[in-house]
């Protein structure tokens, strides 16, 4: 057992109470014999870039690579993150040591003026940076207007409060995180409004090479959420969508089967591919693999690329 370890995460509030809940998990499965737990922040471009194009162009990578860097470097032992926010590939000397069990993956529908959003008087404008939700929406609803919104959680709630938008989704994973879960006037039914790939589930990454921190983090780590998350992580390599690409991936276990329910949309909401398959947990790979190719055979070419 290590004497110390360093648990690095981004300053948003989200990450830092994700941290503080693997400090936990970690000194409750340790004991008397846990080592001293230190939370580290580190600065992403991502936290510090507020345009879209710019995070666009970044990738998904904006938020981890100065987290990857420091783990490369020594200077924390392993790094926090949403699964969510984690880009397909680390770099060769990290890895996925696994995640934590699985919140509720749903996303949250908040709003004061309509209690779903079918029921939004028309034209209202929703408040979202996700493409998945902003998609997935405008299939529903094409005559509702998107407003792009970034920030974190609370800025979110913020303008939501002062009127800016009539109504915003979150995940109620990060919601719950942040002891805000009461804001939700309801959750959206997974099965219609497809969660993203990761949602709701804490990843931890640490070095490939470090037996002593993969060994001290063994007991807090859950393998139905590996099993689930390998199937999703799967499906989203296959598709390989840019990061202007909606895409929702939902994977989960009934006894020893595993489901996958994927879809693929045009940001309008235009036109929309899905797809739903079973299999046993240890395929979950090929599940997430032969579901993605499925939905690449179905869609007309060039249909990911935004
Ligand atoms: N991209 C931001 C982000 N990353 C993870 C979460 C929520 C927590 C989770 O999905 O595990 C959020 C906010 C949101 O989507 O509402």
């Amino acid at each position: 057992m290590p004497a110390q370890l360093r648990i690095g995460t981004r300053g948003s509030p989200l990450a830092l109470a994700q941290a503080e809940h693997v400090k936990q998990r970690l000194a409750a499965a340790h004991g008397a014999q846990a080592p001293e737990l230190d939370i580290v922040v580190i600065k992403t471009s991502g936290d510090l870039i507020q345009d879209r194009a710019l995070a666009e162009a970044g990738g998904k990578g904006l938020f981890t690579k100065e987290l990857d860097s420091a783990l490369e470097r020594g200077d924390i032992d392993l790094a926090v993150h949403s699964a969510k926010d984690l880009p397909t590939f680390l770099p060769q000397g990290l890895e996925i040591s696994g995640y934590l069990p699985r919140e509720d993956v749903r996303d949250a529908w908040i709003s004061e003026k309509a209690d779903d959003p079918r029921a939004l008087p028309p034209g209202s404008v929703v408040g979202t940076a996700s493409l998945r939700r902003s998609a997935m929406l405008l299939r529903l609803r094409p005559d509702l207007a998107i407003s792009l919104l970034r920030g974190n959680v609370e800025t979110r709630l913020a303008k939501l409060a002062r009127g800016e938008i009539d109504a915003t989704i979150l995940a109620i994973a990060g919601l719950k995180r942040l002891g805000l879960a009461d804001r939700a006037t309801r959750l959206l039914d997974a099965a219609d409004f497809i969660p993203a790939v990761g949602q709701g589930a804490i990843a931890i990454t640490a070095r490939r090479d470090d037996a002593p921190v993969t060994a001290a983090l063994r007991p807090i780590l859950d393998s139905a959420t590996g099993v689930a998350l390998a199937c999703e992580r799967a499906l989203l390599q296959v598709l390989d969508g840019s990061c202007r690409t909606p895409i929702g991936g939902h994977a989960w276990l009934a006894g020893d089967a595993l489901h996958l329910r994927a879809i693929i949309l045009r940001p309008d909401g235009s036109e929309s591919f899905a797809t739903e398959i079973s299999g046993p947990h240890a395929d979950a790979i090929n599940l997430g693999e032969k579901a993605a190719r499925e939905l690449l055979v179905r869609a007309p070419p060039g249909f990911l690329a935004g």
